[in-house]
């Protein structure tokens, strides 16, 4: 009598606690009649639920996972220090990566034509310049032509511009696109960015009258069918809907392939020639890899003091950086190697600037006959998806 009552207390309980229970679960309660306490019963009937319960609704919560939700990938990215590039594959963009920004005082070229080229872009980004366009029903954009042999430091610069402007950057290598996959990608870009179109000479630039003439001369090669062709280049450069504030870089090593339309102002507003390394060029990447670093990069080791390297660490202290500088750059002929290549032979000795000038005259004519057997053609830095490798 008291063992039913009870039961029925229990009951009671469990259908105020979590309604409609007790008759789910009727079936186990003859067998928990002789439990020694009172609200035994009642205790384990809540310890199994909850022992099942927390497998169910984990369970569940897969299911809902795989089969109700999608992922994204958000990049995180520092925006002091970095930036976001996209790439692309085939018709769509793939998630932006973040980079560590470039310092443009990292990249040597002409110093007049780097300002020239930093004041015209800041100038197109000023706020009042928008509304200057706007006012005058202008399509605010801008576009830049960066030519020059490989190596001369053409998407390095595109790069740290992006970086220095806090713009995303859109990277296209023309030579991985179709007419379609270029409609469609143009079409996705955001407002405010940079596009970055590699090796535009790869497009089936020629107009259809010309591709003759070409064919018999021997020329350039042909437009073939699955390659981006100029006519919807040109419908995207110009296109109604492309994006406002946008940036377009375009680079190649073959100017003289380019079309006239493709480079007429308004779509290529400044042509600007990436040169091979003149004297300044060469004592300043030699100032960069052997000048002090900055003090925010000083490398500890245990007990605390900086780490010394060596003869490098010595020709600053004394002064001789300077003088070893000019030394290396009268070594080299302006004009011959690419900052590149230089950059590549400094990187090899980057420990010590008197072996890097005893030792260029005998790496100039390793390169000479290198290039006797394998002359300088086209680009090696962004084959398709090829990421900028900066040392
Ligand atoms: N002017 C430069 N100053 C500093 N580094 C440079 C310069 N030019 C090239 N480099 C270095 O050489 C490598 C290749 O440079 P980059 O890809 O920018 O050249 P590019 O002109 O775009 O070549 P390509 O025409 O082959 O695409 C990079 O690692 C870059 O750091």
């Amino acid at each position: 009598m008291t063992s039913l009552g009870n039961s029925s207390k229990q009951k009671l309980l469990l259908d105020l606690f979590f309604p409609g229970l007790a008759p789910t679960t009727s079936s186990l309660w003859p067998l928990l009649t002789d439990l020694p306490t009172d609200y035994g019963g009642l205790l384990c009937i809540c310890g199994l639920l909850l022992f099942f319960g927390k497998y169910a609704s984990e369970y569940l919560g897969t299911l809902l996972e795989t089969y109700f939700t999608s992922k994204i990938e958000v990049s995180y990215r520092d925006e002091a220090y970095d930036m976001l590039i996209s790439w692309h594959e085939e018709d769509r963009w793939k998630s932006p990566r973040s980079r560590s920004k470039r310092d443009t005082a990292t990249v040597v070229i002409k110093k007049e034509m780097k300002k020239m080229l930093l004041d015209d872009m800041a100038e197109f980004l000023d706020p009042q310049t928008r509304t200057w366009y706007c006012m005058r029903s202008l399509p605010y954009q801008r576009g830049y032509l960066f030519y020059g042999l490989p190596g001369t430091g053409k998407s390095s610069f595109s790069l740290s511009i992006a970086g220095r402007f806090d713009l995303d950057l859109y990277v296209l290598s023309i030579p991985s696109l179709s007419d379609r996959s270029l409609k469609t990608l143009f079409a996705d870009l955001p407002q405010q960015c940079i596009v970055l179109l590699e090796d535009v000479d790869a497009v089936g630039l020629k107009r259809e009258q010309d591709a003759n003439t070409d064919a018999s001369q021997g020329g350039i090669p042909r437009k073939s069918a699955n390659k981006v062709s100029l006519s919807t280049l040109l419908n995207v450069l110009d296109g109604i809907g492309s994006s406002e504030g946008r940036v377009l870089i375009m680079t190649t090593n073959h100017i003289e392939r380019l079309d006239p339309a493709l480079i007429r102002p308004g779509r290529a507003d400044m042509k600007v020639e990436f040169q091979l390394a003149d004297r300044d060029m060469i004592s300043q990447l030699f100032f960069f890899i052997y000048g002090p670093k900055p003090s925010n990069e000083i490398d500890y080791n245990e007990s605390g003091s900086s780490i010394s390297q060596g003869e490098k660490d010595y020709v600053i202290q004394n002064g001789e950086l300077h003088q070893l500088a000019q030394e290396f750059a009268a070594k080299i002929p302006e004009s011959e190697f690419s900052p590149a290549e230089i950059m590549s032979f400094l990187l090899a000795n980057k420990h010590s600037p008197r072996r890097a000038v005893a030792g260029v005259g005998d790496w100039m004519e390793r390169n000479r006959e290198e290039r006797k057997r394998a002359p300088r053609t086209n680009s090696w830095a962004l084959a398709v998806n090829d990421e900028f490798d900066d040392p």
